[in-house]
């Protein structure tokens, strides 16, 4: 369980966060939806403990965030920036399963993904939708306890997208915690096990049903800003 207790955050003068407090449960995919800008990454870039917090805490199994072992227990790459250029996707996997101590086998995940034939190309040479499945790839050889994930579905496919989900199952059927942000409601609407919406600082949490979208509607879409063009 990892617990975020009154957690506040802000950039100078713009309030981001303001006395937030959730948990995470372990087998569950909590889905994190809210407009652009609204806080989604800083959010994630807190619990990764990537922002310095002045107020609040958070807490994996009562392990304060403080504690030195906390960082080792949740992956977070925002996104595909954060892959290195010159290795190639089989030392990506590599560096992941050395620094995490990781008993998942590369052979397996790289035929999950499908991706045997491009392992041993540089990063520079893959396509945006291959980078963003090296990407997840990493999340499933660290094997963290903890997994964030920002939009995971950028770039892929419709193919690719499916076979994402079936990692997202995996991971849950494995007990991991999971926060998955996305503007891509649908698909959370398949997976999640819970939704939050972020909406002026706070979390609130909602029902995973056929309300979703009229909710997301009601409380996010600003018709003022859709303008007219012709
Ligand atoms: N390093 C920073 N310094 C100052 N302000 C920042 C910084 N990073 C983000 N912001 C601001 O904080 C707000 C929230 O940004 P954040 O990236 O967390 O939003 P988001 O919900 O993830 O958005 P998106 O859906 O567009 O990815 C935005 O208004 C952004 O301009």
């Amino acid at each position: 369980m990892m617990n975020v207790k009154r957690l506040s955050f802000s950039y100078k003068s713009q309030s981001i966060l303001d006395e937030v407090s959730f948990s995470l449960k372990k087998g569950e995919i909590t889905g994190l939806v809210a407009p652009n800008g609204t806080g989604k990454t800083t959010l994630l870039k807190l619990l990764a403990n990537l922002l310095p917090t002045k107020q609040g805490e958070f807490l994996i199994d009562g392990e304060n965030q403080r504690e030195m072992s906390y960082k080792k227990r949740i992956f977070f790459l925002e996104n595909v920036e954060g892959l290195m250029r010159e290795l190639s996707v089989l030392d990506h996997l590599k560096m992941i399963q050395s620094f995490w101590q990781s008993e998942v086998e590369l052979s397996w995940v790289l035929e999950k993904f499908s991706l045997e034939d491009i392992q041993n190309k540089p990063i520079r040479k893959l396509s945006l939708g291959q980078k963003q499945s090296v990407l997840l790839m990493l999340y499933v050889m660290s094997d963290a306890e903890v997994l964030l994930f920002d939009e995971p579905t950028n770039a892929l496919d419709p193919t690719n997208v499916l076979v994402m989900n079936e990692m997202m199952d995996y991971l849950r059927e494995k007990g991991k915690i999971i926060l998955y942000s996305s503007h891509n409601l649908e698909n959370l609407k398949l997976l999640a096990d819970r939704i939050f919406f972020l909406k002026n600082q706070k979390i609130i949490e909602m029902e995973n049903d056929a309300s979703i979208f009229n909710s997301y509607q009601t409380l996010f879409v600003q018709e003022e800003k859709v303008k007219k063009w012709t």
